[in-house]
């Protein structure tokens, strides 16, 4: 079976209440690919159960409001919010334990990709949540990839180095975890995203979606939902 496409906005730390209904209102009244899969996620949650965390949010608050997807490992939390690698791939495992599955982000810096380092550090990343699930676990998983020098430049990867990435990861889904992971494990892309440049990107094999930050809040969103129609 074909995977579904599956398209998350991520509003990071922007709107109030008229601007985030705006974009509602716009979603609401807009014809949609009713094969991509879109939904209301977290943009993190704590790997403890309940307790003294202030400004933490736990797994069952979410699922408590009805909240069934959390953005964890974001590039913006591991390098502004210093969070590592061992932290986040707890998180993830409290999440996928707790019910709620997990947008699970990766990606190089510039550096990083100037240093040809890009598929180790995903590797790195990757393999640090494989160390706390077990196979069965990543059907609870989409993978994000956002190279970290794409978000929010307006430097989007170019359709072939998506796609090497994303076959990388394709492959190493297949050697670390099951052939079933390699095969239904969505990974999805992440960093400049737009109206113009979403259905190249969307014609890559192994480009199952996006993650979409500044071009979520704007009317454009419908487009890159409907990237593949
Ligand atoms: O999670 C989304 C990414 O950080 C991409 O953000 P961007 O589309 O503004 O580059």
């Amino acid at each position: 079976m074909p995977r579904q496409f599956f398209v998350g906005g991520n509003f990071k730390m922007n709107g109030v209440a008229q601007s985030i209904t705006d974009i509602v209102k716009n979603l609401n009244g807009a014809k949609l690919d009713d094969t991509t899969e879109i939904g209301v996620a977290a943009q993190n949650v704590y790997d403890k159960p309940n307790g003294a965390f202030t400004g933490e949010i736990s797994v069952e608050q979410l699922r408590d409001n009805k909240i069934n997807w959390a953005v964890i490992g974001h590039s913006e939390r591991r390098v502004i919010l210093k969070e590592s690698d061992e932290f986040i791939a707890r998180k993830t495992k409290a999440a996928i334990e707790g019910g709620v599955s997990v947008i699970f982000c990766i990606g190089e810096t510039l550096e990083e990709r100037e240093g040809n380092q890009t598929i180790e550090v995903v590797t790195r990343q990757l393999n640090a949540v494989a160390k706390e699930l077990s196979a069965e676990q990543w059907a609870k998983v989409v993978i994000a990839y956002e190279p970290v020098w794409a978000i929010g430049t307006g430097k989007v990867a170019t359709t072939e180095q998506a796609q090497e990435v994303h076959a990388a990861i394709r492959k190493w889904l297949g050697e670390a975890i099951s052939a079933q992971a390699q095969e239904n494990v969505r990974v999805i892309y992440g960093g400049s995203v737009s109206e113009k440049n979403c259905r190249e990107l969307a014609t890559q094999p192994d480009v199952d979606g996006f993650l979409v930050g500044g071009a979520s809040l704007k009317p454009a969103f419908v487009d890159i939902i409907n990237a593949r129609i």
